[in-house]
């Protein structure tokens, strides 16, 4: 099967930080990616340059055939970003930031039509937040906002899905949510690929994953990338402390 998600040998600096050292990538439709790394292991990194939001310095990336910028006009990439990464006292209702997955349909106008409001009204009952869409973004619990800019994505029809930490600072039964409609988004046929820290948490989320260290250490089936000699590499010597993981 074609890989949705394609990423040939990509470098990115920041200055004189290497952030990504030659990431080369497929990522397949129809399943979950799980995407695995320590902090600063370029992970934020690798979804900013799929998006087309940070350009490599060397490299290509390739969105079902299209390039990201052609890719994000198309609607065809969706993105929950990490929660430091959002402005959360900015004035915009739940429903605003779902509705903001329908804007490149809208044209200049941004008049929203019935079928705006129709695919907003079953995206934010698909993440279970219909109860909460007029209130404010900021008032919501971690897990809350993640499913707000979930519902965000799937009301754009997006086929494409990148998770930057979508668990971090969320309660378990939220999580439990997230995975489970990232599972059925998967089946319905789309490309999710989500980072995690969350190591006892993958074999549930994912189908497959990948470790990265600026670039990429393993990439396969779940139970092969927690083996402890490819955790060591990814996370360094201390992961073997924690024997329930190894
Ligand atoms: N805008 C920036 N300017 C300079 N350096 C940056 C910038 N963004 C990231 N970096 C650096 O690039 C490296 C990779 O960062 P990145 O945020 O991609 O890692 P990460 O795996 O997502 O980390 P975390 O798990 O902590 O979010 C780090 O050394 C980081 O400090």
């Amino acid at each position: 099967m074609t890989a949705a998600i394609q990423v040939r040998d990509v470098v990115v600096r920041y200055g004189e930080v290497l952030a990504l050292g030659g990431v080369t990538l497929d990522v397949a439709p129809g399943r979950v990616t799980g995407l695995i790394g320590m902090n600063g292991s370029g992970k934020s990194t690798l979804f900013k340059t799929v998006m087309g939001l940070v350009r490599p310095d060397r490299g290509r990336v390739l969105l079902e055939g299209a390039d990201p910028a052609t890719a994000r006009r198309r609607g065809l990439v969706g993105y929950v970003p990490q929660s430091e990464d959002v402005d959360w006292d900015f004035p915009v209702s739940v429903r605003d930031v779902v509705m903001m997955g329908r804007y490149g349909r809208q044209g200049l106008t941004r008049r929203a039509r019935p079928a705006d409001q129709a695919a907003v009204d079953q995206a934010l009952e698909r993440v279970e937040l219909t109860d909460y869409a007029n209130r404010q973004i900021g008032q919501l619990s971690g897990g809350q906002r993640k499913r707000a800019f979930l519902a965000r994505a799937i009301a754009q029809g997006a086929q494409i899905l990148l998770l930057d930490e979508p668990f971090a600072g969320v309660d378990k039964r939220s999580e439990a949510t997230l995975v489970r409609l990232l599972r059925e988004l998967a089946a319905d046929g789309r490309t999710v690929l989500v980072s995690t820290h969350d190591l006892q948490a993958l074999p549930q989320l994912a189908d497959e994953a990948v470790l990265l260290l600026r670039r990429v250490l393993f990439h396969g089936p779940v139970g092969e990338a927690l083996r402890p000699d490819h955790l060591a590499l990814t996370f360094g010597l201390d992961v073997l402390d924690q024997a329930h993981i190894a």
